[in-house]
């Protein structure tokens, strides 16, 4: 069963992914009523670089993460941005949140300029995450493990990153156990998320190039973190 130190490191990755979430004023501006790909591809942008904001916030609160080499720290958050942010928005589509976001962060998406090819392995990954149900320790701990990645680009100390994932995913594997006793490979279907995960990332580096073809314009700390621009 889950020790005393396991269920304290879930309790600070829970708190920290429930602490940090994208500003309400932010999210709701999802729900503006211009609908033009233009629109809909400023207000990704604008909702991207809260996230990543998010993202470098709840990293910051992984134990041993700030004790990483500075570089590999960088290397692992530009690394996971991409699918910590499907991960993130993928949750808003698995919540129905109650403000009406999904419909409308699916209705952006969809006519922002992004190509049809794209669409449906993006929305197959959207859907094959609602069918977990996952509970909010599963979302901030497969996040957690995400970013945790140790054979990103760049990354020198991998051991130093394996040392740290690891007992996050022994932890995911006994909650996995405890909340889904009926379906023992569940912990399995989540770690094939992560593979699903890595897939996206190559549509994303096309779904980028295309952007700036049609001489799309992100933030600062989206070109930082994507090497654009
Ligand atoms: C630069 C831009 C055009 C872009 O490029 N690739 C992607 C991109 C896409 Cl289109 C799909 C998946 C990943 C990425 Cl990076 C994007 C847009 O990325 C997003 C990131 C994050 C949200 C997001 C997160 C949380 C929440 C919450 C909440 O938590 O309460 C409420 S609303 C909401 C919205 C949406 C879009």
């Amino acid at each position: 069963e889950i020790t005393k130190a396991q269920r304290a490191l879930m309790k600070v990755i829970v708190d920290a992914y429930n602490r940090h979430k994208i500003p309400q004023d932010v999210a709701k501006k999802l729900l503006q009523d211009q609908y033009s790909a233009e629109e809909n591809f400023l207000l990704l942008t604008e909702m991207a670089t809260s996230q990543v904001q998010v993202l470098v916030e709840f990293t910051k609160n992984i134990p041993g993460f700030l004790s990483l080499n500075h570089e590999d720290q960088i290397a692992l958050l530009k690394g996971s941005a991409v699918e910590a942010m499907f991960l993130r928005s993928a949750q808003v589509f698995s919540q129905k949140m109650p403000n009406g976001h999904t419909e409308v962060l699916e209705e952006r998406i969809r006519k922002s300029g992004i190509s049809e090819e794209f669409m449906t392995p993006m929305f197959n990954f959207y859907k094959s995450i609602g069918e977990l149900h996952m509970i909010e320790e599963e979302q901030a701990l497969l996040t957690a493990i995400t970013i945790l990645t140790p054979d990103r680009p760049f990354v020198k100390d991998q051991q130093a990153v394996e040392r740290l994932q690891e007992p996050m995913l022994e932890v995911l594997r006994k909650l996995c156990v405890l909340q889904h006793p009926q379906e023992p490979q569940y912990f399995a279907r989540l770690l094939g998320r992560l593979t699903e995960l890595r897939t996206l990332n190559h549509y994303h580096a096309e779904m980028l190039t295309s952007w700036r073809m049609n001489d799309h314009k992100f933030t600062p700390l989206l070109c930082e973190i994507w090497d654009v621009q």
